[in-house]
């Protein structure tokens, strides 16, 4: 073992004269034309609810509703190349070698060394110590399957296990430019073989994790996708955390699987994670709290919702073969456009000089990671004491050793409106503005939908805030706060387009989301979105999210008490009323009641 270590030191300190680094990951993306023609999709089927209106079970569990039983749907997504332009696609042009910053010469690469090393080093057997795979099998980066390269996952593993013993070595840039180099004599037969559809499909966080040292093993396609005459997005992630992979790979303990084990889907998700297998869940909380600090606060159908620290952590098993909650368990499929779908939204919290649509109203994504094993002790704990205080309407969390998860972190948004005590009017109509100006901004940057915004899903904390920044189509707004602000969560409905692709909930196969009791105001607005969209639930019908809007001056008025005077209960009527004819929250921002909370910073 001496040996070895030493080895890698010698790796290392080669690395450390060529100074290099793991760079950060930042994908490029970009916005393209809004989709033309309809486009039928499948539905998939999976069970569902909403909060507060909760279904009575197949299986006749805990959980009840207004007439919602298990019916069919699924997460969809449309390429928006594709989806525009039912053309044949062109051959994406071959991935061109980036520029050379000026004053930089280019080093040839010379990894003699490390091929000597790697020869050695599998004279050691390391094999036997370290979770290598050991049958041919694929790897996949997107939505592309890429042949797994020889030794490549080995040599990887390998170096995570000199780094478990090299505590103060940085990252290894020289094997990072292996693979890369590995990955670039791949590079042009995938981009000549896949279609171009390929590469208009690559997601945000593929294209993310496709930047990465470790990951790079396939083009990103962002060249090609540079070249057009589009806006440019960007997103960013956080590097794959080595520490978490380092865990994973314990010599004495044998890991609960490895990549192998999983399909396609699986692979996806992890990889938008930025991971190569699953964490262990109580070392992934750990990151964010001391484990025995967490306790439950919230539940949903599909997640439990733990404070750790000051994030929220919500869980949400995915893939396996038995209900939760009366529920078929989410697929990992819909819970990577999920994650699409979050960090997409996070990118509105940029407040960059460019930026041309940002607010701070879409509950923060701090991270999301896929986590597997039975759940912890000290969760179970938490659940426990939640339950004995509010009686959970969930299963008790038993869960089977490969059971796995998808866990958001999330900036704590505070209390969600249903409990939250308002004041007065002035917090009220706080409340509307923020969410109208969130909503309107988020339609404006990706065509954004929420389509549940029920008083479950909009969180309220106080603070000492006089105004929050909102940039709307390049216009620089300052809102008055009133000490309130406002976070909204919970995006299983939403329809959003990242500009590569269109994601969204298809509806038309759940008939009983639309058969809440009459007078019921949020049965009511899905009722009312269905004949909006007439059931055309990829298709762009910004009016959803006014109705929501409506909904909520409704809430008001009927189910929240707070100082008002009658002028205020009448301005409030007739907002809802002039609210009848907007088409979209951006529309509705501009309305006269919300005048005084805007200020125009450009101006
Ligand atoms: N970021 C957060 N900050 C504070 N509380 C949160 C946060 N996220 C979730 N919660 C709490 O957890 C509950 C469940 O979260 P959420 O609604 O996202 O779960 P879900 O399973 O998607 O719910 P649904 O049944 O609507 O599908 C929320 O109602 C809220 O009380």
């Amino acid at each position: 073992m001496e040996q070895r270590v030493d080895l890698w030191s010698e790796v290392i300190k080669s690395e450390e004269e060529e100074g290099g680094d793991i760079p950060k990951i930042e994908a490029v993306y970009q916005r393209r034309k809004k989709p033309e023609n309809k486009s039928s999709s499948e539905a998939v089927n999976l069970g569902w609810l909403v909060k507060g209106t909760r279904t009575s079970s197949i299986n006749g569990l805990k959980r009840d509703s207004w007439a919602r039983s298990l019916s069919t749907r699924g997460r969809e997504s449309i390429a928006v190349r594709a989806y525009a332009n039912h053309q044949p696609q062109k051959k994406p042009a071959r991935r061109k070698k980036p520029a050379i910053p000026k004053g930089k010469v280019e080093k040839a690469p010379d990894f003699q060394k490390e091929k000597e090393y790697f020869r050695d080093i599998d004279a050691f057997e390391l094999l036997e110590e370290s979770p290598s795979p050991n049958k041919s099998s694929t790897w996949t980066m997107g939505e592309q399957v890429v042949p797994e390269m020889p030794h490549l996952s080995t040599r990887l593993e390998k170096w995570l296990i000199s780094k478990k013993f090299n505590h103060a070595c940085g990252p290894s840039s020289t094997l990072s430019k292996i693979f890369e180099n590995s990955a670039t004599r791949q590079e042009d037969s995938i981009c000549d073989n896949e279609s171009s559809d390929s590469c208009a499909l690559k997601t945000p966080e593929k294209s993310s994790a496709s930047n990465t040292s470790v990951f790079r093993l396939i083009p990103s396609c962002d060249d090609i996708l540079a070249a057009e005459d589009v806006p440019v997005r960007k997103i960013k992630m956080e590097a794959i955390d080595l520490e978490d992979e380092l865990k994973q790979l314990s010599l004495t303990s044998d890991p609960i699987s490895t990549h192998l084990d999983f399909d396609k889907s699986v692979l996806d998700l992890l990889s938008a994670c930025g991971q190569m297998q699953p964490s262990n869940f109580i070392e992934a909380l750990s990151k964010f709290c001391e484990p025995e600090s967490i306790v439950k606060i919230g539940e949903g159908t599909y997640g439990e919702a733990f404070r750790t620290g000051s994030s929220v952590c919500k869980i949400v098993p995915i893939d396996g073969d038995f209900r939760v909650n009366g529920e078929v368990q989410k697929r990992a499929d819909e819970l990577h456009e999920e994650v699409i779908l979050s960090w997409t939204l996070n990118q509105l919290r940029e407040f960059e000089t460019e930026a041309q649509n940002s607010c701070p109203a879409f509950i923060k994504t701090q991270d999301i990671k896929v986590c597997q094993g039975p759940y912890d002790p000290i969760l179970i704990k938490a659940w426990e004491e939640w339950d004995d205080i509010h009686g959970s309407e969930n299963d008790h969390p038993d869960f089977p050793e490969k059971q796995c998860y998808v866990m958001f972190v999330l900036e704590h948004g505070g209390k969600d409106l249903e409990s939250f005590v308002l004041l007065n009017f002035d917090e009220a109509r706080s409340l509307l503005v923020q969410v109208t100006a969130g909503l309107a901004v988020a339609e404006a940057a990706f065509e954004f939908e929420h389509r549940d915004l029920h008083w479950g899903n909009i969180l309220l904390s106080r603070n000492n805030s006089c105004t929050l920044p909102f940039i709307l189509e390049g216009k620089q707004i300052s809102i008055k706060t009133f000490g309130v602000q406002i976070s909204i969560i919970d995006f299983t409905l939403s329809r959003i387009n990242t500009g590569e692709k269109i994601l969204f909930l298809d509806l038309t196969s759940d008939p009983y989301l639309f058969k809440g009791p009459k007078g019921d105001k949020q049965a009511e607005t899905y009722r009312k979105m269905k004949a909006v969209t007439e059931d055309y639930w990829e298709g762009s019908f910004a009016r959803t999210n006014v109705l929501w809007l409506i909904y909520l001056v409704d809430i008001l008025l009927t189910k929240k008490s707070f100082e008002r005077s009658s002028k205020n209960e009448r301005e409030l009527r007739s907002l809802k009323k002039r609210m009848e004819k907007y088409k979209s929250a951006k529309e509705a921002v501009l309305d006269p009641f919300f005048a005084d909370m805007l200020m125009d910073q450009t101006s």
